[in-house]
């Protein structure tokens, strides 16, 4: 583990926190028939729509206040919208999420659903069955070949997500396969898109990746894609609002920009990534 005086004080909680609940795992060890994700990414290319995955998010430590609607709901409205597939937070005290809203998601959906929560130890994975579990590689360190061998075990896919090239790689060595790049960084809790930009190019071609955070408009997410995203991770954006037309609009960014004139589409979003990295 690093040096955590480096984090966001919000993320110093949120890990001291989890590690409070690494004993609360159900007796017993998972095991997790799992439905495919790059399976559920290759549907959506075939049929036209950019593969993301929606989150489930009632709050966060950068959101302000809390989304009551049923979360069951807003994961229909997701998928009803073209997600390929969903994130659920599960951690209860900085997102509003728990486990049981992520078996009655994925009860209700037959979408892969991503479990979203801060695991350290190998008790947490046996809190509740998902298709995908997310480890964050800055917060498991070294543990993380062994936590990764743990969830695949059980069944589980992993997503393992990186902020730099240093995780990356390390990633790398411990065999992931699917891979997330963060844009948010963890240590001041602000969101570059050039971080995915900056560290694709050096993941090889097989791995699956996935853009994480701060893509909030249909020129993200062709942002995100012209730099190698094989899929989308998108919170915040599709939450505030209507999540079905939400979600719709960044599923057909790739296809609505084809039908009008693809130049002008181009330059809209070369002159909108200017005027974006100014303000974030
Ligand atoms: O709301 P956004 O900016 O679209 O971000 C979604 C997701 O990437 C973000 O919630 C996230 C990425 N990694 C995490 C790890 C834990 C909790 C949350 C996250």
């Amino acid at each position: 583990m690093e040096d955590q005086s480096e984090l966001a004080p919000a993320v110093r909680s949120i890990l001291s926190a989890t590690r409070d609940r690494a004993a609360e795992g159900r007796s017993g060890e998972v095991a997790v028939d799992p439905r495919g994700l790059r399976a559920a990414f290759d549907r959506a290319e075939a049929d036209g729509r950019v593969p993301v995955i929606a989150e489930v998010k009632p709050t966060s430590p950068t959101t302000e206040g809390t989304r009551e609607d049923d979360p069951v709901a807003l994961a229909e409205g997701m998928v009803a919208g073209g997600a390929a597939a969903l994130s659920v937070l599960t951690e209860p005290e900085h997102f509003g999420g728990s486990t049981d809203t992520l078996e009655r998601v994925r009860e209700a959906v037959d979408v892969p659903v991503l479990r979203k929560d801060f695991v350290v130890a190998e008790s947490q994975l046996d809190a509740v069955e998902s298709d995908v579990v997310l480890l964050i590689a800055r917060f498991v360190g070294d543990d993380l070949p062994d936590l990764l061998a743990a969830a695949r075990d059980r069944g589980f896919q992993v997503l393992v997500e990186v902020h730099d090239r240093d995780e990356l790689e390390r990633a790398l060595d411990a065999g992931a396969t699917t891979i997330g790049v963060n844009n948010r960084d963890l240590a001041e809790l602000v969101v570059d898109l050039g971080t995915f930009e900056s560290v694709a190019p050096h993941a090889p071609d097989d791995v699956t990746l996935i853009a994480e955070s701060g893509i909030g408009s249909p020129a993200d997410v062709r942002r995100m894609r012209a730099a190698g995203a094989d899929a989308l991770l998108v919170g915040s954006a599709i939450m505030d609002g209507d999540v079905t037309a939400n979600t719709r609009e960044l599923v057909r960014a790739e296809a609505d920009a084809e039908a009008s004139d693809p130049a002008e589409t181009d330059a809209a979003d070369a002159e909108r990534t200017e005027t974006t990295e100014h303000t974030t």
